[in-house]
């Protein structure tokens, strides 16, 4: 996923959580004193917490601090359950069992960094509850034993331990579904190539880089001469065949900062970074030389290739403009015979 639209999920997320934070606190704070006569510092630090939630909600809403807003929703969310917990009763309190679902919350709107560091506090936080929980003030006047806060606060941090390894887990899973997904949306089937789609992605990532730095780029557009005649005497199998081929030869001939596509049918496409047009007729020369001297499938069949190099103009210029520029250069070269590199004018 682009980077935009993770943020873009990642702000909505965070906005959900809050929004739930905030429905939880007021309906507590409506419904609990029907059930239960609770002490005024309970229901005021409820008031307090409920204050503090909104006054966040609408500083993440207004983009105030998006670089950390997750982390921030994470500990401002803590905060307010710690002293809640604390006063209710510490791992004994109900509000102990949602303590499990932050680490997972956290792997999924922020990733493994805040998810490791919420369960590093949370396990801390739970263990000293356990161990120091006859000090707390427990204003619910329950009655635990000691044994009884060790065996749930061995389970609470346990829950924890597995909800952080669950997390992880589910981050992993889709790392490798969005590499997979953005391999099988990118690449061309038939040859492996980048397609279109992976083409556009990198080509403006270059033109950026191009404008920023002032370093030249340039653009080759390549087409197989006569194709119809391959697929119409040989079948389109072996058309396939030729088309990879020349599409492994072309990738094998360049450097590695260089990217190549199939840009459709027999047509592939090269951007060339730090490479002005006279060096890119240069290499457009060499790739043609190549693929006329070699034979291509099981029949060996003798290819060519005609090629339009053009050069980025930094100013008024862009990828479309440039494509238009390399194929009007192509047409010129199949018009004056074919097997030819012709530079844009
Ligand atoms: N086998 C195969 N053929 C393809 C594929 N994509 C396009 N083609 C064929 O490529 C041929 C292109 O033909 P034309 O556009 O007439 O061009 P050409 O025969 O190469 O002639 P010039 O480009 O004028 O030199 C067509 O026969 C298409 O069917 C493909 O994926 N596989």
């Amino acid at each position: 996923m682009p980077n935009s639209a993770q943020t873009q999920l990642n702000h909505t997320l965070t906005l959900r959580i809050i929004e739930l934070s905030i429905l939880t606190l007021a309906s507590s704070l409506v419904i609990r004193p029907l059930f239960v006569d609770l002490s005024d510092i309970f229901l005021w630090s409820a008031v307090v917490n409920l204050i503090l939630t909104s006054v966040f909600y609408f500083v993440v809403r207004a983009h105030i601090v998006p670089k950390w807003e997750i982390t921030l929703s994470l500990i401002v969310a803590l905060i307010i359950i710690m002293p809640t917990l604390a006063i209710s009763g510490g791992v004994n309190s109900q509000v102990a069992y949602f303590l499990p679902l932050y680490p997972i919350l956290a792997a999924l709107i922020g990733g493994a960094r805040e998810s490791i560091a919420i369960t590093i506090i949370l396990v801390i936080c739970t263990l000293s509850a356990t161990v120091f929980g006859h000090l707390l003030t427990d204003l619910t006047e329950e009655v635990y034993s000691a044994e009884k806060s060790f065996d749930r606060g061995f389970w609470l941090t346990a829950a924890i331990i597995f909800s952080a390894f669950f997390g992880h887990f589910f981050l992993r899973k889709y790392a490798e579904l969005t590499t997979k997904l953005n391999e099988e949306n990118t690449q061309d089937p038939l040859t492996g190539l980048l397609n279109r789609r992976g083409l556009n992605i990198y080509f403006s990532i270059e033109l950026k880089k191009s404008l920023f730095t002032s370093s030249p780029l340039s653009l080759i557009l390549i087409d197989v001469d006569y194709f119809k005649k391959v697929n119409d005497m040989f079948g389109h199998d072996i058309g396939d065949i030729c088309l990879i081929e020349v599409g492994q030869l072309l990738k094998r001939n360049l450097r590695n900062q260089d990217i190549i596509a199939r840009f459709g049918g027999e047509e592939f496409i090269i951007i060339l970074p730090n490479t002005s047009k006279d060096g890119a007729a240069l290499i457009a020369e060499n790739l043609r030389n190549l693929v006329s001297k070699e034979t291509f499938s099981d029949f060996n069949l003798p290819l060519t290739i005609t090629l339009g190099v053009t050069e980025y103009e930094k100013h008024n210029d862009n990828a479309l403009n440039m494509t238009k520029r390399a194929d009007k250069a192509l047409y010129r070269g199949k018009e004056n015979g074919r097997n030819r590199v012709e530079l844009s004018k």
